[in-house]
């Protein structure tokens, strides 16, 4: 390996923020595969026509979404929403992923009586469950600003100390909801947001709904100190992504589908994207990383972040994300470790994580041979 070349080793090795990543998007699969033979046994699903499906690669957009239906009926039962919690953010602490901000979409059970509120605190449970390494939430009194701080992040100048990392939370609207089911999803947020909840999400079949069905609760939310991200131009629409842009949202995920005057606006008003590689390419909402926007976006120093989106879904970690955009783009190791670090400034929790974040990046570039 030359001098300034990356590798996928390097890139696991380096600190990173996710700030995109779908909790039942980022499973691991062969959690599904045990959850999909547990419901053939019972005769709930047929395993071998799920198993191809949890196994296939290529996926077109309407076959992710397709697949989450199937995803959805694994896995909604507040034990399994608590198991698929704690090994997803186990999987992104194994890749020294130091703040994850992870997003998902409660849901309501009527038949085994799970409120939005219940499919909460299983997450919650999920993540107290974390034995793996050290979870800096709020609800954990562990945490930059609480009083028991801890040392800095994987502080590894000081000998093996045990990793940790930062989790918050953004609750989801779906598309398919209605205003007061959205509105629901934000006041849930707002009860929750000492407990880590940080933010709101739009995301959900992006050719179903209507942005002026969920407006009114973004801007609820964003009156009452809730950061809003937005999946914006994940299929061609005008009038919606220039909606969505004149809402200035804190952040935006995917901008595959704009046009001029949409990437003038976004830039005018420096609105951070959430650059999610593979997941763009396996779905063709990009037809290959020859054109992907991230070049224009780079080279011209717009804010961005390098996501996952849905590690499970699209056989990937953001390693791989990093190691992609390196072979993909030219990035040496500085550069992939500055666009790593850079992602500090985005996230939507306090100046005292950021601080804390800073010093475990700087802590970790004289040990990088950058
Ligand atoms: C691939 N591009 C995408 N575009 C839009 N929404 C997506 C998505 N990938 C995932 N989701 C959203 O995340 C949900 C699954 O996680 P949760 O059940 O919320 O944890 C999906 O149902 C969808 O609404
Ligand atoms: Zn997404």
């Amino acid at each position: 390996m030359s001098e300034g070349e990356t590798n996928m080793e390097w890139c696991v090795s380096m600190p990173k923020v996710e700030l995109h990543a779908h909790l039942n998007g980022s499973i691991r699969d062969s959690t599904l595969l045990e959850l999909a033979r547990g419901l053939g046994e019972k005769g709930v699903i047929v395993f071998s026509d799920v198993e191809h499906v949890i196994l296939k690669n290529d996926r077109s957009l309407r076959e992710v979404f397709k697949l989450f239906d199937l995803i959805h009926i694994l896995t909604t039962d507040h034990t399994t929403v608590t198991r698929i919690t704690k090994e997803v953010i186990e999987d992104f602490a194994s890749e020294n992923v130091v703040y994850l901000e992870l997003r998902t979409t409660p849901k309501k059970n009527d038949s085994i009586g799970m409120t939005k509120r219940s499919y909460l605190e299983a997450v919650m449970e999920g993540l107290r469950a974390v034995s793996t390494v050290d979870v800096a939430f709020p609800a954990h009194n562990v945490d930059a600003g609480s009083p028991t701080k801890s040392p800095p992040v994987n502080d590894m100048c000081n000998g093996p100390t045990r990793k940790k990392i930062y989790v918050r939370l953004l609750l989801s609207i779906d598309r398919r909801e209605s205003t007061a089911a959205a509105m629901e999803t934000v006041k849930l947020a707002l009860e929750m947001k000492d407990l880590g909840v940080v933010g709101i999400d739009l995301s959900g079949n992006p050719v179903v709904g209507e942005w002026n069905t969920f407006l009114p609760a973004l801007q609820f939310a964003r009156e009452h100190g809730l950061y809003i991200t937005l999946h914006c131009g994940e299929v061609p629409n005008p009038k919606e992504i220039q909606a969505m842009l004149d809402f200035i949202p804190r952040r935006i995920g995917h901008a595959c589908y704009f046009e001029e005057d949409d990437w003038k606006k976004l830039k005018s008003n420096n609105i951070p994207v959430e650059i999610c590689l593979t997941s763009n390419i396996v779905t063709a909402s990009v037809s290959s990383l020859d054109v992907h926007h991230f070049a224009n976006l780079y080279s011209g120093k717009h804010p961005l972040v390098l996501c996952t989106d849905d590690a499970g879904v699209f056989s990937t970690n953001l390693s791989s994300e990093y190691n992609l955009a390196a072979s993909a783009f030219g990035l040496g190791k500085r550069e992939l470790f500055l666009l790593a670090k850079n992602a500090i400034e985005f996230i939507f929790a306090s100046d005292g994580v950021k601080q804390d974040l800073r010093r475990t990046f700087d802590l970790a570039s004289n040990k990088m041979d950058l």
